[in-house]
């Protein structure tokens, strides 16, 4: 082609004259650069042919390597008018327009997104902090974008009202999950399995169970529930005041702490700080942690697995341990097991298995049950609960502010409890703020669409991967104006003395629709408490007056601080 090709027609004695320009002469012409050169239609024997051009500078054999000289020189030979050039040129273009709607009516219109690297696709464009990458993306592709993750193609949904859009409005559609390597190692109930009748019963069970025994049908915690978690946080701030006023790193405490939670709440059962058992069971979490990280690479570029993998062999180490731990519970309550006293969730989880054959359930349920809310009712909560430390260092206002509220309305002669929840707005609105600043779950675990359908006028194919950008929904500046600020008072109507519910309900940290985490309820109520209790008792300090240190988190499944040292002192 010759692009920048300056042609002009002219006719003359029955023969079509291309005036070319010849800086836009093809190689084979470069001799007679720097001229107007004429190529001249040669009429012999009735058969007009096309062979030659000449310039002020001689005579060249014209070559056909140029398909615009080729289509000109055929509209000449046919004697073609430079007018009846364009319509055949416009005609050619309408006929060209209706076939390629013609081919858009069949193929679907999947949404749009950026070109991925061949075998790798988007992840070296994702760098450490992935939730931010694709929320750039979507500001230039739109809330619902596609994307490649190694050869995969993957849907991300960006802000509340997509995600809405999605898991809840087609929730059936949007509730299966991939049968990803990964998920494979994981020997779960719910949490990695996909929708089908199957699940839809484990998971009636699963929140039967947490219903049964951590929030009654109001959806407050048990009273027992409520008082486990007390005298946890209570064992806690024992913890960090043992240190008499000397640097320490909260993260092993508070992980205890909260693993505590829920270890007593499945096996009735809890552990003291620095026994080896729970230690190790809490190690494990970590290797678990590398092993299901959002976007793992080795679930989108499948010849990963034939490499050596450390983070595998780690993962069956730890996923051996823990089913031994756990195995000794769960033996235990099925030899002691009595319907008319239900100790604690195995027992309820037992119970659901031999009142509901029908669903399938076996004995290897309640241990994959358990695994579940053991799994994902830790890690999540013992982070969070970590980072609310952090973030009182960094803010040493908002802590003073959240401790003149609790000596207002509790006092210095007891401990807050739930009860007080509704007279604490601005203690309340800082563990929101936490949540949502920190985006603490960044991406939903993958879902998988169960049938073809539409999103936002694109169509999305059953089995495609879908991801919820939950970090992009509490970071949507159409709705909260400076989102990167850390401002409690966002969570505070207008007149500052109650929570805001309508702007809680614009977070999503616990996702939404038939995955929404069952967890929720008990999530938020021991927080409050955790949060409450230990600002009541403690002040925390950065060390020896530091800088204030960074609120950068190490991505994954949960978001983490980077480690730090802080001192406690007693109030
Ligand atoms: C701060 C605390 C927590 C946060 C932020 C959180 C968040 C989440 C998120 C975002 C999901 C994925 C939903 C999806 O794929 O769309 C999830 C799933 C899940 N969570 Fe939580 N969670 C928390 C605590 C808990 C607790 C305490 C439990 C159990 C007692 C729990 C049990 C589960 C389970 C079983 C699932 C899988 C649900 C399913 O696949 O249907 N979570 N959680």
């Amino acid at each position: 082609m010759w692009p920048h090709a300056k042609i002009r027609w002219g006719k003359r004695s029955g023969c079509s004259i291309l005036h070319i320009k010849s800086e836009a002469l093809p190689h084979s012409a470069a001799a007679h650069r720097g001229g107007t050169i004429k190529c001249r239609c040669v009429r012999e024997d009735n058969v007009t042919t096309y062979k030659r051009f000449t310039s002020s500078r001689g005579a060249h054999e014209l070559t056909r390597a140029d398909d615009t000289m080729a289509v000109l020189a055929a509209a000449s030979l046919f004697g073609l008018s430079y007018l009846q050039v364009v319509l055949v040129a416009v005609l050619l273009v309408l006929v060209a327009a209706v076939l390629v709607s013609r081919l858009r009516q069949n193929t679907p219109c999947l949404p749009p997104g950026p070109w991925g690297f061949p075998v790798v696709g988007i992840f070296p464009a994702l760098g450490s902090q992935p939730h931010h990458a694709l929320a750039r993306m979507a500001e230039k592709y739109g809330d619902v974008f596609r994307v490649k993750f190694g050869s995969r193609t993957v849907i991300i949904l960006n802000g509340i009202d997509m995600v809405k859009e999605a898991f809840v409005k087609q929730a059936a559609c949007f509730a299966g999950r991939p049968a990803l390597y990964s998920f494979k190692q994981v020997k779960n109930g719910i949490t990695f399995k996909t929708y089908s009748p199957t699940w839809v019963a484990r998971k009636k069970v699963t929140v039967g169970a947490l219903k049964g025994f951590v929030y009654g049908r109001t959806g407050a915690l048990t009273a027992s529930a409520e008082t486990m978690i007390t005298e946890e946080a209570q064992e806690l701030v024992r913890m960090f005041l043992s240190k008499a006023g000397q640097p320490c790193n909260p993260e092993l405490y508070t992980h205890t702490a909260v693993a505590n939670v829920v270890c007593a709440l499945c096996f009735g059962k809890r552990y003291e700080h620095g026994n080896e058992d729970f230690r190790k069971l809490l190690q494990n979490t970590e290797k678990f942690r590398k092993a299901i990280g959002a976007g793992n690479p080795v679930d989108f570029m499948p010849w990963l697995r034939f490499f050596p993998n450390k983070n595998a062999t780690l993962f069956k180490e730890a996923m051996d341990s823990s089913l031994q731990l756990f195995d000794k519970h769960i033996n235990f309550h099925l030899q002691t097991y009595d319907r008319a006293v239900i100790r604690d969730i195995t027992d309820a989880l037992i119970f659901s298995m031999s009142e509901n054959q029908e669903a399938g359930l076996s004995a290897d349920f309640v241990l994959e049950c358990v695994i579940d809310i053991f799994g994902a009712g830790q890690d999540t909560s013992a982070q969070l609960l970590h980072w609310c430390f952090l973030y009182m260092l960094v803010f040493p206002d908002v802590q003073a502010r959240v401790q003149r509220e609790l000596d207002g309305v509790v006092g210095r002669g007891r401990l807050p409890t739930l009860a007080d929840e509704s007279r604490l707005p601005y203690t309340a609105a800082t563990v929101q703020e936490i949540v949502r600043h920190t985006g603490i779950v960044p991406m939903s675990i993958p879902h998988l669409t169960t049938k073809d359908t539409q999103l936002n006028g694109y169509t999305v194919p059953k089995d495609t991967i879908v991801f919820a950008n939950l970090w992009s929904v509490g970071h949507d500046r159409r709705i909260w104006g400076d989102p990167s600020s850390f401002r409690p008072e966002r969570f505070l109507d207008p007149t500052g003395t109650a929570l805001d519910a309508a702007a809680v309900e614009k977070t999503l940290p616990f996702s939404a629709g038939k995955r929404r985490c069952p967890g929720e309820v008990l999530a938020r109520q021991e927080m409050f408490l955790f949060f409450s209790i230990l600002l009541h008792q403690c002040t925390f300090e950065r060390v020896n007056g530091s800088a204030a240190p960074s609120l950068e988190a190490i991505y994954g499944l949960v978001m983490r601080p980077q480690p730090y040292s802080m001192i406690a002192r007693p109030r």
